[in-house]
């Protein structure tokens, strides 16, 4: 299963940078000189066990903890720290790994709430292209969020995200406790959207099925990259086999 596209050339410009960030929650330091880099169009996956520091990578991106020292770029525009509100404008979009709908509003109302800066009346096209990629929702779509199964309201968080067009989507696990064919029918449906040129980095637990959609990797320990290779590498890589996709390939 490799992508489509091919993978963007080393020193292409890239979308999104993180250059030696340090930063974590109150006094502590999770992060500990991370750096990151995702070209335009590209889909990376990071990896890592549990307590790494990859949830709060994609925080730091998108200005939800505190930034110490290092910088976040936006293209060429230094965004460090910036309020998430103004990350969102800029087209950074981030799916939380839990809590990531509101679920006594209907499946419609919850896209609505997506693009709630949106004025003019592009509302219903918007709608309609979340509904093309995931066609669930489109039957679901006067259900409660609440009500859906885990997988539907990972669609629901998903495609909230998409209705303000995003450059750069942030994915948290969005196939956590999910069943497998939910989880390859979710993973499916990331690769669709960064094949619209949509860059994405994805946080995953499944990690062999996270990098077998990407084009790059990270694998994170203890607050920091400790390898980064394309995503074939990774998956052929004895040691990454053994130490984190259960076994060699
Ligand atoms: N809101 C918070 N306040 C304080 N510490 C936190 C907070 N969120 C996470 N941490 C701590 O930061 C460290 C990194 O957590 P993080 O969630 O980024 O790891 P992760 O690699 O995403 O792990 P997982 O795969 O379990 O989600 C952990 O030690 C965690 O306890």
């Amino acid at each position: 299963m490799n992508p489509a596209q091919p993978v963007p050339p080393a020193g292409a410009a890239s979308l999104m940078r993180v250059e030696a960030v340090h930063g974590g929650y109150g006094q502590l330091d999770v992060l500990h000189g991370v750096n990151f880099r995702m070209a335009p169009g590209e889909l990376v996956c990071i990896i890592g066990p549990n307590g790494a520091g990859k949830s709060t990578l994609l925080k730091a991106m998108v200005g939800l903890v505190r930034i110490r020292s290092g910088r976040v770029l936006l293209e060429d525009r230094e965004i460090t720290g910036l309020p998430p509100a103004q990350a969102v404008r800029l087209g950074i979009c981030y799916v939380p790994q839990t809590g990531n709908v509101f679920p006594s509003l209907t499946v419609e109302e919850n896209l609505e709430m997506g693009a709630y800066v949106v004025r003019d009346q592009s509302l219903e096209a918007r709608k309609d292209r979340v509904f093309a990629l995931f066609e669930t929702l489109k039957e679901k779509r006067r259900h409660r969020a609440g009500a859906l199964s885990g997988g539907q309201q990972q669609m629901v968080a998903i495609g909230r995200a998409l209705m303000l067009d995003p450059r750069v989507l942030l994915l948290d696990e969005p196939t956590a406790g999910l069943s497998p064919l939910y989880t390859s029918m979710i993973l499916e449906r990331v690769r669709a959207i960064n094949g619209q040129g949509v860059g994405v980095c994805l946080v995953e637990q499944n990690a062999r099925a996270g990098l077998e959609i990407a084009h790059r990797g990270y694998v994170f320990t203890q607050g920091t990259e400790r390898l980064e290779a394309p995503a074939e590498r990774l998956l052929t890589d004895p040691g990454v086999g053994r130490l984190f996709l259960g076994g060699a390939s």
